[in-house]
């Protein structure tokens, strides 16, 4: 039965949000883990781009479809804001986090950090990227049923420890392992359905990582003010914004925490898509390795990987079909209007660019693989400013944009260089949403040791 979520103030012309409760307690928790597609559908068909479901005694409004994402993405009467709405799911392990701050204050980090993302930055990692990815693909074994996406999430936290930390020296290998286990913990906390410290939870174990962590960073962050390197733990340290703003000692702790999650497993399950999709189409497969040989290097430079155009293609249809935030947290701190519907103060919000990039309106054949929708020629995502939107819209898009692309694509010119390798054509990744997607079955692929690698 739907219902609606507050009756519009008088004479104000708004509709209101009609949505529906779910199952008790759970309410649709349960039915978004399992597929948020079908739930956002079914919203969409009952009531439109603005609808309410409920996840865990809380009611959130789903905005649905490009014109209503733009509208809460850009944010202009500053109704809404992302600390209030991301601290509900994620604050206690990741709070301080420029994606958690607002207004001012966020601005301010902002400046700051865009520093560290500057295309010479961005060189200098995947200079260190190049040799760190060579050596952790030695350790891969080839096999008929080789778990992809467990390796590759192995893989990126190693780099995230290296390029992000430098390794951090003087640190021991057992230290690094604690802290890699505590970033896990914090990771998988910030879904836990319990979420009060009760000894053997995971709420309990995220509290005890984020504890970890900040001990481990202000243990070594004085060694990193000293002297100044071009891992992102240093450079955080020593970036002024252009008005000569710094971070403070417990904020570049807060950000390299929270740059450690938003870097790792968005990356992680882009390339595991990537690697499903091409493993699944191997003219695809065969005309990126083709670009990639081509280059006739182990250590392409950002330009070199900015040039590889097929994998580019690959790269956006991937995040296209298989968005790692499928949904952005936010909270409306007044009342407000989202496509002309009434939205109280205090409505939690979820931005479900997801959704539209599965929509039919906008991506002719949603469902198939078909990388050339971004070709020049045809640029499908051109239709509308947020009918693509993988990296958010606004004043929180992704800071991270260029430095995960340049990643995945070194990631992958290894990967392509050294390995073919195959997908049953049938298969279909059982996805789970209880954080950011990731395939539970650990996503199988045939995978075979094809060329020596180019030195
Ligand atoms: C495929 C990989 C990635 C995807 C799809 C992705 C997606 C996103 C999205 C959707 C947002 C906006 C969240 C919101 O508006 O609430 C965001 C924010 C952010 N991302 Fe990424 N991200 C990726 C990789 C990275 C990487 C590698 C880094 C850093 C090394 C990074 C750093 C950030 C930061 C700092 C923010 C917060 C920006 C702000 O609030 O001003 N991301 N990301």
């Amino acid at each position: 039965m739907s219902k609606i979520l507050a009756r519009p103030p008088m004479n104000s012309q708004l509709q209101p949000i009609s949505g529906r409760s779910g199952l008790p307690l759970v309410g649709h928790a349960l039915a978004y883990i399992r597929d948020p597609l079908a739930l956002m559908q079914e919203n969409w068909d009952r009531f439109g781009e603005v609808s309410w479901f409920s996840m865990v005694g809380r009611k959130w409004i789903a905005v649905l479809g490009p014109d209503a994402c733009q509208e809460v993405l850009q944010n202009k009467d500053r109704a809404f804001v992302n600390s209030d709405g991301w601290s509900v799911l994620i604050g206690p392990f990741f709070h301080g986090g420029l994606m958690l701050l607002d207004s001012e204050e966020h601005l301010r980090h902002r400046r700051i950090m865009q520093q560290a993302f500057t295309r010479t930055r961005i060189e200098k990692s995947v200079d260190a990227l190049n040799p760190a990815i060579d050596s952790a693909l030695d350790a891969w074994s080839p096999t008929d049923e080789f778990r992809a996406y467990t390796a590759l999430k192995t893989l990126t936290l190693d780099l995230a420890t290296d390029i992000f930390m430098g390794g951090v020296e003087g640190s021991t290998e057992s230290e690094i392992s604690s802290v890699k286990k505590a970033f896990v913990d914090c990771v998988q906390a910030a879904t836990s359905l319990i979420r009060y410290p009760v000894p053997g939870t995971r709420w309990k174990r995220g509290l005890d990582g984020r504890r970890v962590l900040e001990e481990f960073f202000r243990r070594y962050l004085p060694a990193r003010r000293n002297l100044e390197t071009d891992d992102l733990f240093s450079v955080l340290c020593h970036i002024e914004s252009e008005a000569g703003q710094r971070f403070s000692d417990d904020e570049v702790i807060d950000h390299m925490i929270f740059l450690l999650m938003a870097a790792h497993d968005t990356s992680t399950i882009t390339l595991s898509t990537m690697m499903q999709y091409l493993g699944q189409h191997p003219k695809w497969q065969d005309r990126c390795r083709a670009e990639s040989l081509a280059l006739a290097t182990s250590t392409p430079s950002y330009a070199d990987l900015d040039g590889l155009s097929s994998l580019d293609l690959v790269m956006k249809e991937c995040l296209r079909l298989v968005s790692p935030v499928p949904v952005m947290a936010r909270r409306a701190v007044r009342d407000t209007r989202v496509r002309g519907h009434f939205v109280p103060a205090g409505t939690y919000v979820s931005v479900a660019p997801h959704f539209t990039h599965h929509m039919a309106q906008y991506w002719p054949d949603p469902e198939r693989f078909d990388p050339e929708r971004f070709a020049e020629n045809r640029r499908e995502d051109k239709v509308h400013r947020y009918a693509w939107e993988p990296f958010g819209g606004g004043v929180h898009k992704c800071l991270g944009m260029h430095f995960a692309g340049a990643e995945i694509k070194a990631i992958m010119h290894h990967l392509l260089t050294r390995f073919d390798w195959n997908v049953d054509a049938d298969y279909v990744a059982p996805l789970d949403f209880t954080s950011l997607p990731f395939p539970s079955d650990g996503q199988p692929v045939d995978l075979r040791r094809r060329y020596s690698p180019v030195r």
